[in-house]
């Protein structure tokens, strides 16, 4: 593979694999460029592509029905095709307009007929010669954010109704920029200094991250094929997700529950804290999912991990009370927090699924309560900015449970940069303050 039409035609497959809704876009990525061996650069290409096409998609839609008559519906993938074109006009300056119609006409060419190669030429050459159109005919303030940005209009509303329609618009804005890569470093094998000249030696450009005292920042490089993630000296995560196990605070001699564990990024990071020692056990729905985190403990060299399936709301049953001196849910949820990683989840998930999760969340911290040991801690988190799903149902917890309080030390626990954000044991981040993923972390403390 080294034409980059041919990267352009991996990429509209995908898209529309995507689009009927097959694969989730990180998944379907993942195993593209295994089938077809691609090198860096074109991993590179494609990822760009896959996911610009997507991040932007109902922008692109905006865009392409300036050009094309009301009355006729495109089939799908010649759609598709167009704003995958068009994607890269107007977002890709290194890529000429001319290039990329030509090669836009030949896949048109050799996956359909004359009439349909004339007419993708015909529209993109209309655009190369007219312009697009900008967004002022739009005069429904939360409307012109949701086309400019392609995030869905109840999505838009409903986070301008909680945070103002300024919010709003940054909190949709971030969503379109790549996210920053990050890695945890395990020092329980390596210290931040000797971590980095050895990234260095392999070619990754590296340096101390932003926010969590753990975490290191990717400047240039591919973290996955070194010889310091094989041999267990790093784990890639987000900064934000790096907190949790730091609000959770435990040491050798704590037990704790990881409720709702796979892959295991936050498991490990405990256990790690806790030097190897005292004990972690991690539950997941799915047992290829518990396999994940058996190789994520062997790979960083764990032995305190017991890592088995199961529901955690059942929990309850299956451990003796109090067991437990700290537990952890980090609890299955939206994930409106990673857009910017998984960008079909503003066009997948709908307001009912979000009360549905809120049901699931509050039944999985119902079912543990009981094996949270008095004076222990419950640390609650979930990589969404959903209020329902994450004060909301803290605030049910409680009231439903007075032998729980808020941890007002949580904001010790936490980076000074992240401190004002902390508000009664509870942290809600978003992508816009530090760059990181959108994140909610509450820690609950059981009364003695
Ligand atoms: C946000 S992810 C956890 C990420 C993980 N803590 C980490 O840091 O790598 C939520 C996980 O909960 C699991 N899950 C969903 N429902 C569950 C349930 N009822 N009991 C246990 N696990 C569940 C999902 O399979 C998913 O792996």
């Amino acid at each position: 593979m080294s034409k980059s039409s041919n990267v352009r035609e991996v990429a509209l497959d995908a898209l529309i694999s995507i689009e009927k809704n097959q694969a989730y876009s990180n998944l379907l990525l993942n195993s593209v460029i295994n089938k077809h061996h691609l090198n860096e650069k074109d991993v590179g290409l494609l990822t760009e592509l896959v996911y610009g096409t997507l991040q932007r998609r109902d922008t692109l839609s905006y865009y392409l029905s300036a050009f094309t008559a009301k009355n006729k519906k495109l089939e799908k993938w010649v759609e598709t095709l167009l704003k995958l074109s068009i994607y890269q006009m107007v977002y890709l300056e290194r890529i000429p307009d001319r290039a990329v119609i030509f090669e836009a006409v030949e896949i048109a060419k050799k996956r359909g007929h004359k009439g349909i190669s004339s007419l993708v030429n015909g529209i993109l050459r209309g655009i190369q010669r007219n312009g697009l159109p900008n967004f002022d005919s739009i005069k429904d303030p939360l409307e012109k954010i949701s086309v400019e940005t392609s995030h869905p209009y109840w999505l838009v509303k409903q986070w301008a109704d909680e945070a103002g329609i300024e919010e709003a618009r940054r909190m949709c804005e971030i969503n379109l920029q790549p996210p920053i890569q990050t890695a945890r470093i395990n020092r329980m094998r390596t210290t931040m200094a000797d971590l980095l000249v050895l990234l260095e030696q392999e070619g990754i450009s590296a340096e101390k991250g932003d926010l969590s005292q753990d975490s290191i920042k990717i400047l240039k490089g591919n973290l996955a094929r070194t010889a310091a993630f094989k041999n267990g000296l790093l784990t890639i995560q987000d900064e934000s997700s790096m907190l949790t196990a730091r609000a959770l605070n435990a040491s050798q001699e704590d037990k704790v529950l990881d409720a709702c564990a796979a892959p295991g990024g936050k498991t490990s990071h405990i256990a790690e804290l806790m030097d190897g020692q005292g004990k972690v056990v991690s539950l997941d729905l799915h047992e290829h999912k518990v396999k994940l985190i058996k190789e994520q403990a062997e790979r960083l060299g764990l032995q305190n991990v017991d890592a088995k399936a199961m529901d955690a709301r059942l929990a309850g049953e299956a451990f003796q009370k109090e067991e437990f001196s700290k537990v952890l849910v980090d609890a299955p949820c939206s994930g409106f927090g990673v857009i910017r990683r998984k960008p079909d989840i503003k066009y997948t998930k709908k307001p009912g699924d979000i009360s549905k999760l809120a049901s699931i969340q509050l039944e999985i911290l119902n079912s543990v309560a009981p094996l949270v040991k008095k004076g222990g801690t419950l640390v609650y988190s979930t990589c969404t900015i959903e209020r329902e799903e994450n004060k909301d149902v803290v605030n049910k917890f409680l009231e439903s449970h007075p032998q729980f309080e808020a941890d007002t030390d949580l904001a010790e626990r936490m980076p000074e940069k992240a401190r004002p954000f902390v508000k009664n044991g509870q942290l809600q981040l978003l992508p816009h303050y530090f760059g990181t993923d959108g994140f909610f972390i509450a820690s609950l403390k059981r009364k003695v």
